[in-house]
């Protein structure tokens, strides 16, 4: 079982995954210490400091790596690889935009993704990659890190019904 956990940058998939790696046996891999290693990224856009992840090479990558068929993927890039399940961490935009200005980005880049959150950029996605009866969304606004790895450990163990589009946070755009 290879279980995607994607959202906007904020939505806490690391924080998350980073518990369930700590207390339980699945194994996590965050696609972004891969790129990094493995410098599979193609260009450096320098007006964002960011770079632009090699969607191929990371797929090779996952295609060879022994550890990667039973795993759980953590990037927000992690719905466009091959997957059995996709989890969507889902967030408000107001406190999406708190939980990155704490960390440390810019007013620009915190309200890029809140938007992007209230858009449903990434749920969108993933339904479109991978099916309504795949996605399984997770609103962690008010969820704790450890209550929200519970709920993506029931994911991965099928104890958790697909959802999508159950959270809704449009009206922040109004
Ligand atoms: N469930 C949560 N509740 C409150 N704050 C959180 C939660 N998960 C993560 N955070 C905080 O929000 C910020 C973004 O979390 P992070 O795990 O880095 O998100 P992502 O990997 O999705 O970009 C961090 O500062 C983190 O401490």
């Amino acid at each position: 079982m290879r279980v995607a956990v994607t959202g906007t940058p904020g939505t806490g998939k690391t924080t998350a995954t980073e518990r369930l790696r700590e207390e339980t046996d699945l194994e996590v891999i965050h696609l972004n210490e891969v790129l990094e290693e493995e410098e599979l990224y193609t260009e450096v856009d320098a007006d964002r400091e960011s770079k632009i992840a090699d969607l191929d090479g990371l797929a090779a990558w996952l295609d060879d790596a022994e550890d990667a068929e039973d795993a759980v993927i953590e990037s927000h890039l992690a719905h466009h690889f091959e997957v059995d399940r996709v989890a969507v961490l889902r967030c408000h935009p107001e406190t999406l935009e708190e939980r990155l200005l704490e960390r440390g980005e810019t007013e620009a880049k915190a309200s890029e993704n809140a938007e992007s959150e209230a858009l449903d950029v990434i749920l969108a996605e993933a339904v479109e990659e991978h099916g309504l009866e795949s996605v399984y969304e997770i609103d962690t606004t008010d969820l704790a890190p450890e209550a929200v790895a519970t709920e993506l450990e029931a994911v991965v163990a099928g104890d958790r019904e697909p959802s999508a589009g159950e959270v809704d946070f449009v009206g922040y755009l109004e």
